[in-house]
């Protein structure tokens, strides 16, 4: 249904933004200046967002391995959405045992947790421009981002991948967590179909989801997903 999608009106003028700031340095070249939402007490005022790719696909798909290699190679800030829950996990939060729970059940944790340790995140880097790896995971999601941080992501990054494909990988990935067992995969393909991929939908139809093939090395996907960050000239 969301096959047809390429965004490149979205990359070009963007890229017409980042020739424009060509002198500026090169983090202000990379922030997107947008009318945050009128909050209660606030006047609504302008000020500087951050440029954010977010970063979708099934478990298993290589998100969180091909983010490594996008950060290395174009100095992109990598943020996992299950990185930041698992830390949490394994902190004294209070929150720890509930995520601990969602997760081993394959279910999604509540948009307020994650946003804030997304926005902790972001407020807290020095650089400006982000990969946001395996979040949004529903629209509920979504939508307690783009109000909470006051803007949409630049574009999603969207890998497509066989199910068995990504479920082998899956049970082969020896990380020691959770979810990586038969039963929790299962129930997480079912939520992901479900509940995540109207999400990508939603950003389809707004022409800003790059979908790339997961299937082949990592080496074969990184050279698909090359391009795409390259067009964008934000390199450092
Ligand atoms: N192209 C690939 N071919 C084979 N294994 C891969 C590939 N990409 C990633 N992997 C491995 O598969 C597992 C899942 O990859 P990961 O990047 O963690 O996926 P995701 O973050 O989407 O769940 C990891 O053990 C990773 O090393
Ligand atoms: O925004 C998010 C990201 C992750 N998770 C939870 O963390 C798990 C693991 O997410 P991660 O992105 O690390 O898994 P991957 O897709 O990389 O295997 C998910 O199944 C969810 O239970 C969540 O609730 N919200
Ligand atoms: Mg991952």
């Amino acid at each position: 249904m969301w096959r047809r999608f390429t965004s490149l009106p979205l990359f070009f003028s963007h890229l017409q933004q980042v020739r424009r700031a060509d002198e500026l340095k090169i983090c202000q070249a990379f922030c997107t200046e947008v009318v945050k939402p009128p909050v209660e007490g606030e006047s609504n005022s302008r000020r500087n967002i951050p440029f954010v790719a977010f970063v979708l696909g099934g478990p298993g798909s290589g998100k969180g391995t091909q983010c490594l290699k996008i950060a290395e190679t174009f100095g992109f800030d990598h943020i996992g959405a299950g990185d930041l829950l698992r830390k949490e996990m394994h902190s004294d939060s209070e929150n720890g045992a509930m995520i601990q729970k969602l997760m081993k059940e394959g279910s999604i944790a509540p948009s307020e947790v994650t946003v804030k340790l997304i926005k902790k995140a972001i407020e807290s880097a020095e650089n400006c421009k982000f990969l946001i790896d395996g979040f949004p995971r529903s629209e509920e999601n979504r939508v307690a981002y783009e109000r909470i941080i006051g803007a949409e992501p630049n574009f999603v990054l969207f890998f497509d991948c066989p199910e068995e494909v990504m479920v082998k990988r899956v049970l082969n990935r020896n990380e020691g967590r959770v979810d990586d067992n038969e039963h929790t995969v299962k129930e997480r393909l079912k939520v992901y179909k479900a509940i995540t991929l109207p999400v990508a939908n939603h950003y389809a139809k707004k022409g800003k989801l790059y979908k790339v093939d997961g299937t082949g090395t990592q080496e074969e996907i990184f050279e698909r997903v090359r391009p795409i960050f390259a067009s964008l000239r934000l390199s450092t």
